[in-house]
């Protein structure tokens, strides 16, 4: 998988190039281009946004650096995905789905995020998502990038090396994972769950499935209802 990502503060994208991110790249799995959008603009003081039209606070970056720079990083083919907070949920399925492009290419938003037209102008021709990694405001997009690239990276085949691990996680099953416990059998006077001492694999089982759906009810009681849930081809839609 290629991804490109255009940002005004590529050094934030620094940390792709440690641990897991780095190894996928090491090997061959993920190809990751880091541009800087001011190398777009074409006035001498490298201007990127401007106020917005019917007033209000902040700035909004303007269309033309981002329409010659995706011109040049969004090829036919590819994904194009704005984090924003009014995007669509990152979720596994999401993930999943993300995993399986060539080439996503992440526009990260400063200021009050980006001229519509730029979404809405490059959806013509290619599958653009606007995602949100939460219900809270970030500074910009290039946080979202390396959540968005983290959590589609490791997905990708080869990428984890022991990959039974991630049918186990949380949300695979649209439930969240069970709690783990490890030597030693007791620790400050607590004690390890006898079942999980038993060798009882079927026991074992069994209990895990029940922690996880305690704790889906407990914790979060709008994943125990996925009629709620939209699907990836529902998702582009521009609303
Ligand atoms: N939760 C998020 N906040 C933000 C803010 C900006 Br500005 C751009 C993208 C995102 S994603």
């Amino acid at each position: 998988m290629r991804v490109d990502v255009v940002s005004i503060f590529p050094d934030y994208l620094a940390p792709l190039g440690l641990s897991l991110p780095g190894r996928a790249r090491d090997r061959g799995l993920l190809d990751v281009h880091v541009h800087d959008l001011r190398d777009w603009t074409r006035d001498r003081h490298r201007t990127v946004d401007d106020t917005p039209y019917g007033g209000g606070a902040g700035m909004v970056m303007k269309p033309e650096p981002w329409g010659e720079a995706l011109d040049e990083v969004l090829p036919a083919g590819a994904t194009l995905l704005v984090p924003t907070p009014s995007g669509v949920p990152l979720t596994q399925a999401l993930a999943r789905d993300l995993a399986t492009r060539d080439h996503l290419v992440i526009a990260c938003g400063r200021y009050e995020g980006i001229d519509q037209r730029v979404a809405d102008h490059y959806g013509a021709d290619h599958e653009v998502l606007e995602v949100s990694i939460g219900d809270y405001v970030l500074n910009g997009g290039e946080v979202a990038a390396l959540v968005l690239i983290e959590a589609v990276a490791r997905l990708l085949p080869g990428f984890m090396g022991n990959a039974e691990s991630l049918t186990e996680e949380s949300h695979e099953a649209g439930l969240l994972e069970y709690p783990g416990y490890t030597k030693p059998a007791t620790w400050r006077g607590l004690d390890v769950p006898s079942v999980l001492l038993s060798g009882d694999h079927a026991a074992i089982a069994a209990w895990r499935h029940d922690q996880s759906v305690r704790r889906t009810a407990a914790r979060r009681p709008d994943l125990a209802h996925p009629s709620r849930a939209v699907s990836v081809e529902g998702l582009a839609a521009h609303v």
